[in-house]
C-alpha cells in the first residue's frame, strides 16, 4: 500500500508525518524501526501520526514513535511540526490548536512570524511521575554510572529527562554518558540525558541524548527540562533562550508547579513523498 507523507524538521530534529486523517495505516515496531532507517526507509528521529482526537474537545490526537519503535508521551520539536503540517493540510484552519498526547495535552499556536509557540504544559518533578528511582524529591541528584558519580536534575515533561549541567558543551561525554544514562536502572522508563552549559541566567547551549533515537540536532522537551531544572537550581531565570546544535528555542517557565512550560521555534517542511508499507 502506497502512504503519503511529509518529510519536516524543527532545528534539525526530523520527522516522518502521516496524516491518519484521510488515510489509514496499520504500523509495528519493527515497521516503524525501518521507516526510520536512513538507508533503507525514509530516515527520522521519529515518526508523527496526525489523528482525529478521542477527546472531542481536542482537534487532533498526536502520536509519537522514537526511530527505534517505541512509542512516547511526547515530543516539542515535533508538536510545532505537527501545526504546521494540519495548517498546511488545511485539515484546520485554526491558530490555536489543541492536540491531545499520550500523557496529556498541548496547545499549538501559530504565530504571525510563523514561529509556533507551544504550551507544554507544567513539568513534573517528583520521582514517581517522571519516572525515576529517589528517596525523595531534590532539585540535584547523585548517580553513580560508568564507574563515576556525576549530579543530575530529573524532569518530566510528559516523557523523562536526566539533565547535567557541564562547563563545556561542545566536549562534555554525550557519546558515552549519553547511553549509558538513558538506560540507567534508576530510570524504568529509560530517560533523554541533556548536558547543559550556562552562558547566562537567560542564555545556555545544550546538548540532548535523546531516548530511542540518540544525539539529535535539537530536542523540545529536552530544552523544556533543561531550562527546568536550570531554574529549580537557581541557575536560570523565566526566559531562556537554549542554543541546540540545530539553532535556538526561546523557553520560558514562571516556576510555579502548575506553571506551563512556553517553547517557540520554527517548524519545516522539507518534501512531500510516499512509501510502500
Ligand atoms: N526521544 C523522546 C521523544 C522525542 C522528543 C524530542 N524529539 C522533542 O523534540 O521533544 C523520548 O523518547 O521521550
Amino acid at each position: 500500500m502506497l502512504v503519503r507523507f511529509t518529510k519536516m524538521h524543527g532545528l534539525g530534529n526530523d520527522f516522518m508525518v502521516v496524516d491518519l486523517v484521510t488515510q489509514r495505516i496499520r504500523l509495528s515496531e519493527d515497521k516503524v524501526r525501518r521507516l526510520a532507517d536512513r538507508h533503507m526507509g525514509v530516515g527520522f528521529d521519529q515518526l508523527l501520526l496526525v489523528e482525529p482526537p478521542t477527546n472531542p474537545e481536542m482537534d487532533f490526537r498526536y502520536r509519537i514513535y522514537n526511530a527505534d519503535g517505541s512509542e512516547v508521551e511526547h515530543c516539542g520539536n515535533g508538536a510545532r511540526c505537527f501545526a504546521r503540517f494540519v495548517r498546511d493540510k488545511r485539515l484546520t484552519n485554526k491558530d490555536v490548536i489543541a492536540v491531545e498526547t499520550a500523557k496529556g495535552k498541548a496547545l499549538l499556536t501559530i504565530r504571525a512570524d510563523n514561529q509556533i509557540e507551544v504550551d507544554m504544559g507544567a513539568p513534573a518533578l517528583s520521582p514517581a511521575a517522571i519516572p525515576f528511582i529517589a528517596d525523595g524529591q531534590a532539585a540535584v541528584y547523585s548517580l553513580d554510572v560508568n564507574n563515576q558519580r556525576v549530579q543530575i536534575s530529573a524532569v518530566s515533561m510528559g516523557n523523562p529527562h536526566a539533565v547535567l549541567v557541564v562547563d563545556d558543551v561542545d566536549h562534555a561525554p554525550v557519546e558515552t554518558l549519553g547511553p549509558a544514562l538513558e538506560s540507567h536502572p534508576r530510570f524504568p522508563a529509560k530517560a533523554n540525558i541533556g548536558f547543559m552549559q550556562i552562558i547566562s541566567p537567560t542564555q545556555v547551549k545544550l546538548r540532548v541524548y535523546e531516548r530511542g533515537a540518540g544525539e539529535t540536532m535539537a530536542c523540545g522537551t529536552g530544552a523544556c527540562a533543561a531550562v527546568v531544572a536550570g531554574r529549580l537550581r537557581g541557575l536560570l531565570g523565566d526566559s531562556v533562550d537554549v542554543h541546540l546544535p540545530g539553532g535556538v528555542l526561546h523557553i520560558s517557565w514562571k516556576g510555579g508547579k502548575e506553571d506551563s512550560v512556553m517553547m517557540t521555534g520554527p517548524a519545516a517542511s522539507v518534501f512531500e513523498g510516499q512509501v510502500f508499507l
